[in-house]
């Protein structure tokens, strides 16, 4: 069962959620970064578990122990780059009433029918969304390293159990448009607590998303995520195509039902003349003057910023009793879920969205890069 991504940085993620760690290796990492564990640990902040009332209780510290990759000076030595993260606060016997009874929902029924019993269910078992923090290691470290190229990558809980966030504006790729995008990704870093442009809608949702936990409930949500500063010319047609890459990576991420690129499904109800974004010449390039397209044309990117929608479904894991079976006797049985689980994935999943979307973007451009002109 491989959990490899990537073509020229390849990234593979291991461990289970009630085993000894999580971790990740990464090979192909240009050699002569300095990665920065400080900025790091910051961002694997934003992801960790136990950091809101709506989020599981589990706390684990979640700073990743770097192995190898790393020179005495701190920076990238070629070598594959290993890291784990101890699993420290593991409470197995919650998931005693589901080893033969599958959560509706989660990956137990799949797991039991691919692998026949030998799977490891508690904690969700590599299915977990504990899997996400290693993902966020690997992820945190392309950030710092397409950072250091200008190149940025910003995402926000745009819903919530129906409330909407203010949008990124991305519709428009003209200078002022671009400037307004700038201050909506500066004030997303600012360290605020609910990851949301607007605080009237991180209230709101919160409200909802706590009123959700009340009733023993889960609630899903849509994450917006932008890059800005990635060249024309980046990507390639047909199968590896930003667009696939990208698409690939935001799948990894459990939960996720859904993504659309620009205008995405709406692209399919409007007319060729309101879907194309024509171009102009600004400062001797040509330029697309609105970004319908999510910065991609024919799996390559157009230079205008990279742009893209995903859909996230409820937390399965809800206390409320549900219809399921007993697997052995082939009985239907009752299920009500016990232990520690978030009401909703939305909030945490922002970082892991950001560090798929750079891991994307990292591959890309070491993989297909715009030629150079001859
Ligand atoms: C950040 C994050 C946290 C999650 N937390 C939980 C959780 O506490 N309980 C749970 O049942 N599922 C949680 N999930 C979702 C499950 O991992 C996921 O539903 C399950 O692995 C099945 O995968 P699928 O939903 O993609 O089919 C979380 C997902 C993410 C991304
Ligand atoms: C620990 C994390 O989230 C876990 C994700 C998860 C699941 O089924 O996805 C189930 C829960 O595991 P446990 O029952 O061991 O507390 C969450 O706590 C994490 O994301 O770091």
């Amino acid at each position: 069962m491989p959990s490899t991504i990537g073509t020229a940085l390849k990234v593979t993620v291991f461990g289970q959620s009630h085993s000894a760690g999580v971790g990740c290796v990464m090979e192909g990492l240009p050699s002569g970064f300095k990665v920065d564990l400080d900025a790091l640990d910051v961002f694997m902040a934003r992801r960790a578990p136990g950091n809101a009332p709506w989020t599981t209780p589990r706390k684990e510290a979640d700073s990743p122990r770097i192995l190898s990759g790393l020179n005495p000076d701190g920076r990238t030595c070629g070598a594959p780059l290993a890291a784990v993260i101890e699993n420290t606060n593991t409470r197995s016997q919650d998931y005693g009433n589901i080893m033969g009874v599958p959560r509706p929902g989660h990956a137990d029924f799949t797991a039991w029918a691919k692998w026949h019993g030998n799977q490891d269910i508690p904690g969700g078992g590599h299915f977990s969304g504990r899997l996400t923090g290693p993902l966020c290691v690997a992820g945190g470290i392309c950030l710092q390293w397409l950072a250091a190229q200008g190149i940025r990558v910003s995402a926000h809980v745009a819903e919530c159990a129906g409330v909407a966030d203010e949008p990124f504006c991305v519709a428009n790729n003209s200078p002022e448009a671009n400037a307004l995008l700038a201050r909506q990704m500066d004030a997303l870093a600012d360290g605020r607590d609910f990851p949301a442009i607007s605080g009237d809608a991180a209230a709101r949702m919160t409200k909802a998303i706590m009123a959700a936990k009340a009733d023993k409930d889960s609630v899903g949500g849509v994450i917006e995520c932008v890059a800005t500063g990635l060249p024309a010319g980046v990507g390639s047609p047909m199968f590896d195509g930003l667009e696939n890459v990208i698409a690939r990576a935001v799948f990894g991420i459990p939960s996720v039902k859904g993504i659309e690129f620009g205008l995405g499904f709406e692209s399919a109800r409007v007319r060729g003349s309101q879907d194309n974004d024509p171009y102009e010449v600004r400062d001797g390039a040509c330029v697309p003057r609105t970004n319908n397209a999510g910065g991609i044309l024919g799996g390559i990117s157009t230079g205008a910023p990279l742009h893209f929608r995903c859909a996230l479904k409820p937390i399965s894991s809800i206390g409320l009793e549900q219809d399921s079976v007993d697997l052995e006797r082939m009985e239907p049985a009752r299920l009500a879920v016990r232990g520690r689980h978030d009401a909703t994935a939305v909030t945490r999943a922002v970082p892991v969205v950001e560090a798929v979307c750079a891991l994307a973007v990292a591959d890309s451009l070491l993989a297909w890069p715009a030629e150079p002109l001859r």
